[in-house]
């Protein structure tokens, strides 16, 4: 059998494929001679990586990660299968390369680092042409499609159409994480404009150079790329990311209903959030079944923000009962600060989606606290037990916030500083313990070391990111076979993700596993999503394994499912004998 020629069969395995395999191929000659492993592959791929860490002059900065993200692109380009296992093995120091928080900085300059398409484009132009562009896919089957408008890129705000690259990043981890096949994944830009005023004079942008579209024209757009990607691919999952707050909230209560799709940054969020602070709960020694009594003070009140706290005021208020009572009590836990102080009803032009929460008129007397207090004051007021950042704004937990923070009624306080990418993180993990001591704990969005407290203890530094919950909703709904993707399923998804850390990690301070154990959270994450979706009746099966046979599972057999069904990079066998 000759396939092809070198442009499409060689990347496939490049210097790994055997001599047996190059005869076979046509591909002999078009290799150096040396037949290599697939770790001898990646031995010399991390030596390459390593030296120039060891050569990088002033030590890590902006370019050194942008030069990684550069060299691990380009085996992405020519050799998929050993990207992936380079990944998957190294995952650590790779996903903040790949994903957050250099993710970002490649989106910033993407105009100077894009060589070669990933992923698709539906523009502003394409009005009618959607359902017959979906067919330019060469896939006949996708899994998973992660899409954005680059409205509102981590905290880095409107990038346009370069904001493909949190969709390439976001799946990226469904591949090293989910193990969904590379073949099914498909990263989309919606470009409907920007409204970033640098991007719309940068002669090397790469979109549609006019403002965004708005209104009803926008939702047009967007309701005609959902019908053309269902109608190609029906039981494709359609995560939405980095929507601006406004579309965010609107497009899910759109869709979800209809459509097999969820918003990471909304419903993600806050199940990795509720994670967090369950495990924060159980630091201080106490039940899970304690939550509802903790004070949280949010600074934030965008999708991220308002996200968790409509999902942890929920867990809070079905611990409770789940009645009016109930809610009602959940929602006097929060204390919401956004741009313009705390949110109270006192305030005119109230966001819709913020309103539930905003402070009671009758609670603000006897708290000593008014419409529009700084968050300091309604820290030191409230004596929080948690102060949870989803501000997009790097530093707001300044000193006197962290100081205020000392009052705490709690025994550990928790600081959950969630903003990405590393700049835009409300403190630092190094702030926190100095000012607040060994006792607390620590979260953050983007990865920070551990720190040193200097009497031979450490100060965990957790990673609070909702990529501990997307690749394992995506995966779970995918192997349910469920049409929707219900509340019950992301409460499943983070339930399991509170219980994966165990009582003494959980005392050390460790509510996040460490990136190293994605996969297997993954793994269990999604074993969740598909147990529940089997009790809500919402599983309709996949390939051979239909619904019954899936309710009959039981909860270790699901796990060993979901395993089954996971890829892993190994190259396929195309010529059965061996040199
Ligand atoms: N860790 C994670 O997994 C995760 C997930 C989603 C979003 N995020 C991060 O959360 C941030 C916010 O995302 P979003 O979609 O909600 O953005 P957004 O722009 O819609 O919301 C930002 C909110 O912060 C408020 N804000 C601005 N300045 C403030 C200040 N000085 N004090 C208090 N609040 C202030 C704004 O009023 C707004 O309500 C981003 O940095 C994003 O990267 C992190
Ligand atoms: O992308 C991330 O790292 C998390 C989150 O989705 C965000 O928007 O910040
Ligand atoms: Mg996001």
């Amino acid at each position: 059998m000759r396939v092809g020629g070198f442009g499409c069969v060689a990347f496939l395995q490049g210097t790994g494929f055997s001599m047996t395999e190059r005869d076979r191929l046509g591909l002999r000659g078009l290799l150096p001679p040396n037949v290599v492993s697939s770790q001898q592959q990646i031995d010399r791929f991390m030596l390459d990586m390593q030296r120039l860490q060891k050569y990088a002059r002033d030590g890590p900065s902006d370019t050194y990660p942008l030069a990684k993200w550069r060299i691990l692109n380009r085996l992405h380009d020519r050799n998929e299968t050993m990207y992936y296992k380079v990944l998957i093995d190294n995952i650590e120091e790779h996903a903040p390369i790949v994903y957050t928080p250099t993710v970002g900085l490649v989106c910033q300059n993407y105009s100077g680092l894009f060589r070669r398409p990933r992923g698709m484009y539906f523009s502003a132009e394409d009005r009618g042409e959607m359902m017959s562009m979906v067919y330019n896919w060469p896939a006949d089957q996708v899994d998973m499609i992660v899409v954005t408008d680059g409205s509102r890129i981590l905290g880095l705000g409107d990038l346009g159409v370069h904001g493909i690259g949190i969709a390439i990043g976001k799946l990226d981890l469904y591949v090293a994480a989910a193990g969904i096949n590379p073949q099914r994944v498909l990263p989309v830009m919606i470009d409907v404009g920007t409204n970033n005023e640098k991007l719309l004079k940068d002669p090397l942008y790469l979109g549609l150079q006019e403002h965004r579209l708005e209104g009803e024209e926008y939702v047009a757009i967007i309701d005609e790329f959902m019908e053309a990607v269902f109608a190609r691919w029906p039981n494709v999952i359609v995560q939405f990311e980095d929507f601006q707050s406004k579309w965010a909230f609107r497009l899910l209560q759109r869709y979800r209903k209809t459509y097999r799709m969820f918003n990471d940054d909304v419903q993600g969020t806050a199940g990795v959030a509720i994670a967090g602070l369950l495990g924060a709960v159980r630091a201080q020694g106490r039940p899970m079944l304690d939550f509802p009594k903790q004070k949280i003070v949010v600074a934030g009140a965008g999708s991220a923000g308002i996200g968790v706290v409509n999902a942890a005021s929920r867990t809070m208020a079905r611990m409770l009962g789940n009645n009016e009572v109930a809610f009602e009590s959940a929602r006097s836990q929060f204390w919401i600060v956004d741009a313009h102080g705390l949110i109270t009803e006192e305030r005119t032009n109230i966001d819709p989606d913020a309103r539930p929460f905003a402070r009671r008129k009758s609670e603000l007397g006897h708290q000593g606290l008014s419409e529009g207090a700084s968050l300091v004051e309604v820290v030191k007021k409230v004596k929080p037990d948690v102060i949870l950042g989803l501000s997009a704004v790097g530093g707001l937990f300044s000193k006197e916030v962290l100081e205020a923070l000392k009052d705490s009624s709690s025994s550990r306080p928790a600081i959950f500083a969630m903003s990405n990418p590393t700049k835009n993180a409300e403190c630092t993990p190094e702030e926190a313990f100095s000012i607040l001591g060994e006792k607390i704990i620590f979260a953050s969005g983007s990865p920070f070391s551990d720190v040193d407290l200097g009497n031979g203890k450490i100060g965990h530094s957790n990673q609070g990111n909702n990529m501990y919950l997307f690749p394992g909703i995506g995966l779970g709904t995918l192997l349910s076979g469920a049409r929707v993707i219900s509340d019950g399923m992301l409460q499943a998804a983070a339930e399991r993700l509170a219980s994966y850390m165990k009582e003494e990690e959980v005392l050390e301070g460790i509510v996040y596993p460490p990136i190293s154990r994605i996969r297997d959270i993954t793994k269990e994450v999604a074993a969740a999503v598909v147990k529940e979706a089997v009790a809500e009746d919402l599983a309709e099966g996949y390939r051979d394994m239909d619904a019954r046979e899936l309710a009959r599972l039981s909860e270790e057999e699901t796990v060993e499912y979901v395993q089954q069904n996971m890829w892993s990079p190994v190259y396929p066998t195309i010529v059965y004998k061996k040199d």
